[in-house]
């Protein structure tokens, strides 16, 4: 069987060196990056996400071990080689703003041209797909300074994509989008890995669209080995919690979302799962003490209506702002 296995790091140190002297960021990082996979890589500020990235790139050389691509050392690689296997998109602002889309996505070509840089037929299909696959086609006239954050991120991953490379890394590709673009962006990278068997790494904060959307998560945490695996394993053996050292926060399971550790006991409530968890959240989020000699509350969709009963009244709320005017007179 053909090994899906592109880039492979084993115990590697990671880290910058300044006048001879090392100041190691990570140790023990191993990992092993597969085509046709979207790998999401998390972990808090300042661990060394953008250290590896730029290891892996070739930009900093490894302090311990070897990166392997493709089967030859990362350090092996010139970097004419290296654009052609790995290309990137990083957050830094184009400075760009007076190139056309398709002007940009064309650039991407560079490590394919000719040294005058001209692009053959060959190469302008490879755009125009790239356009097509991302769909900014209709964007391709347009100047990148008339771009919304949105349409520029996927006009810069059609130029990555033009590289051709088998490995696709983005920093942080959905910093600064509005939730839709957040979730578009992460399917159409999750589609690049499945139909173009691309090995897709991304770093990534969005916890949320990263369990719904990547096959492998790689999880960074300071003076720890990268845990790496599938977001459900690491979710069901509790790896998951290696993202949230503080105390208190946790990751519910049931809901898969970050929330207060502390536990909170709450009444009986009757109604619908899908509606009991926001009331729930209601009442943990709004610190809400309920009535000592409350018999039931309970909550209803159609019509909306939160019930409280307790031995000396009743009360029905039609919206949750309502029930917390209950306590702000009581
Ligand atoms: N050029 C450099 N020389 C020395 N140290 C550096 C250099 N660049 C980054 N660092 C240090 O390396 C550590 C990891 O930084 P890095 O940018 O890799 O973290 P990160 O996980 O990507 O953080 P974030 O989520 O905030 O982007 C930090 O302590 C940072 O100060």
């Amino acid at each position: 069987m053909e090994t899906k296995v592109i880039l492979k790091g084993e115990g590697l140190a990671l880290g910058y060196k300044k006048q001879g002297k090392e100041s190691i960021i990570a140790e023990e990082i191993s990992f092993s990056l597969e085509k046709g996979k979207l790998t999401c890589l998390l972990g808090p500020n300042g661990v060394g996400k953008s250290t590896l990235i730029k290891t892996i790139m070739g930009q900093i050389p490894v302090l311990k071990g070897e990166i392997i691509l493709s089967g030859k050392a990362i350090s092996d690689y010139n970097s004419k080689l290296l654009a052609k296997k790995i290309a990137v998109v990083l957050t830094d602002k184009v400075a760009l703003g007076n190139l056309t889309v398709y002007q940009l996505v064309s650039l991407g070509r560079i490590p394919h041209t000719s040294w005058l840089g001209n692009l053959s037929i060959q190469d302008h299909e490879v755009v125009e797909r790239a356009l097509a696959a991302t769909n900014t086609n209709y964007l391709k006239d347009k100047l990148l300074s008339e771009l919304s954050d949105g349409q520029l991120q996927k006009v810069m991953i059609a130029r990555a994509l033009v590289q051709d490379g088998e490995v696709l890394i983005l920093d942080e590709p959905t910093a600064h989008l509005d939730l839709i673009n957040r979730f578009e962006i992460m399917h159409l990278l999750r589609r690049i890995a499945q139909d173009e068997g691309k090995a897709v790494l991304v770093v990534t904060h969005d916890l949320d669209i990263a369990i719904e959307t990547a096959d492998e998560f790689w999880l960074m945490q300071c003076g720890l080995p990268l845990i790496c695996g599938s977001p459900e394993d690491l979710i069901v053996n509790k790896k998951i919690d290696l993202l949230l050292p503080n105390d208190s926060l946790k990751f519910d399971i049931s809901t898969g979302k970050v929330q207060e550790s502390k536990e909170y006991t709450y009444p009986k409530i009757l109604g619908e799962d899908k509606l009991t968890r926001w009331l729930k959240l209601f009442i943990r989020k709004n610190k809400l003490e309920l009535p000592a000699d409350l018999i039931s509350l309970g909550i209803t969709e159609t019509p909306f209506l939160i019930s409280l009963n307790s031995e000396n009244e009743d009360f029905e709320f039609t919206s949750f702002n309502s029930f917390l005017n209950y306590f702000s007179k009581s």
